[in-house]
C-alpha cells in the first residue's frame, strides 16, 4: 500500500505538489491522472525517495521508501525507461539490479521472458527501441516480485501487442492482491485498466474515486431510449424525480429511472423499443471536464493561427 499524507513539493516559490493525500490499495489498479505539469512524476519520485517532500509524508508498505532494507521486494518502479546504461545488455542491467538484492539469475531469466525480451536480452540497451526499453523497465519493476508496482506511462511507445500485454499484466498483478499505480495520458487505455482513479491538477487532488463512479457521476446516469412512440412513452415514464428530454422525434433521454425499469414499462404497454442504453460518459470527456480549469498548457484550436488563403 502507498499512503500519501499532505504531500507537498515546492520548487522556488511554486508549489508543484500541494497537500496531496491519497492511498493506493492492494488488489486494485489505481490510475494516476492529471494534465501535463500537474505533478504526477514529482509525486511518484517522492514516493520512492528520489525527491524529498517540502512537507507532508508518503509511505510504502507503512514506511518511507528509504527505510526499507530491500526496496525492490516492496515496490517495483518504472519512472524513466531511458535511465539505463546504454552500453549494458538487458540481461546485465537486470543482473546488476538482482545482485543488489541477492535475487537469483533464474528470476532475471524469468522476467526477461515475461517481458518478451528473450531474443534481445544480450543486445546493448542503447540500441533498443522505445518500446523495448519500456519492456525492460517493466521487467526491472517485476524483478523483486514486489507487493506494489508503480509505473509512469508504461504503454508509451509500445505496439498493440505490448499494450495488451501491459493491460493483462497489470490486471493479473492486481488480482494477485498487489497494489498497482500507473500514470498515463491514454484515457481509453486507462478506462480499460484502472479500478480506481486519483486525479490531480496543479498539484492538488481533484478526484479520488472508483472509475465507475467517476464516469457515472459525470454522465448523470441518463438512459437513451429510441422508440417510434416517444410521446406516449414519455407520458408513461413521467414521475416525480424523473427528467425526460427529447433530442429527436424518436429519442428520449431519461434520468431518474434505470434502463431495466424503462424496458419493463415499455413492454407492459406494448411500446416497441429499438434502443435502450445507459449513457456512460467516456473517461476522456469526464477527465477533460474535471481538469478544464487546471490545464496549464492549453493548445490552440486546430486551424487557429493559420493565415487565411
Ligand atoms: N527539478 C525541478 N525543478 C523545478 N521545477 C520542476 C522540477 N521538476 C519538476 N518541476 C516542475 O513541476 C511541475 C510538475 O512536473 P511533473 O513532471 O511532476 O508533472 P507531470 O504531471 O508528471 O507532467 P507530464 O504529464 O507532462 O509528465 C512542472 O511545472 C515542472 O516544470
Amino acid at each position: 500500500m502507498i499512503e500519501a499524507h499532505e504531500l507537498t513539493k515546492r520548487y522556488g516559490d511554486r508549489k508543484v505538489v500541494d497537500r496531496l493525500s491519497f492511498v493506493v490499495r492492494p488488489g486494485e489498479v489505481t490510475g494516476f491522472l492529471g494534465p501535463n505539469g500537474a505533478g504526477k512524476s514529482t509525486t511518484m519520485r517522492m514516493i520512492v525517495g528520489l525527491d524529498a517532500p517540502t512537507s507532508g509524508s508518503v509511505t510504502v508498505n507503512g514506511r518511507p521508501y528509504a527505510r526499507h532494507p530491500a526496496p525492490l521486494h516492496e515496490i517495483g518502479v518504472l519512472l524513466d525507461a531511458k535511465s539505463v546504461h546504454p552500453g549494458r545488455s538487458a540481461h546485465s542491467h537486470l543482473m546488476a539490479l538482482a545482485h543488489t538484492h541477492g535475487i537469483a539469475r533464474s528470476r532475471v531469466d524469468e522476467v526477461i521472458e515475461v517481458a518478451g525480451l528473450t531474443k534481445v536480452a544480450g543486445k546493448r540497451v542503447g540500441a533498443f527501441s522505445l518500446g523495448m526499453g519500456q519492456r525492460l523497465g517493466i521487467a526491472a519493476a517485476l524483478l523483486g516480485d514486489p507487493e506494489i508496482v508503480m509505473l509512469d506511462e508504461p504503454v508509451n511507445g509500445l505496439d498493440p501487442e505490448g499494450v495488451l500485454w501491459v493491460r493483462n499484466l497489470l490486471r493479473s498483478l492486481a488480482d494477485e492482491g498487489r497494489a498497482v499505480m500507473l500514470s498515463s495520458h491514454l484515457m481509453s487505455e486507462m478506462a480499460l485498466i484502472a479500478d480506481h482513479l486519483v486525479i490531480i491538477g496543479r498539484g492538488r487532488l481533484l478526484a479520488d474515486t472508483s472509475l465507475s463512479n467517476f464516469t457515472r457521476q459525470a454522465g448523470g446516469g441518463g438512459v437513451k431510449v429510441v422508440t417510434d412512440q416517444a410521446t406516449r412513452l414519455r407520458t408513461l415514464l413521467a414521475a416525480p424525480g424523473v427528467t425526460i428530454s427529447s433530442p429527436s422525434d424518436e429519442e428520449l433521454t431519461v434520468t431518474g429511472r434505470e434502463a431495466r425499469e424503462i424496458g419493463t414499462v415499455a413492454a407492459r404497454h406494448g411500446v416497441p423499443v429499438y434502443e435502450l442504453a445507459p449513457q456512460a460518459v467516456s473517461l476522456e470527456a469526464a477527465f477533460m471536464d474535471l481538469t478544464h480549469d487546471a490545464v496549464e498548457y492549453q493548445s490552440a484550436p486546430v486551424g487557429a493561427g493559420r493565415k487565411a488563403a
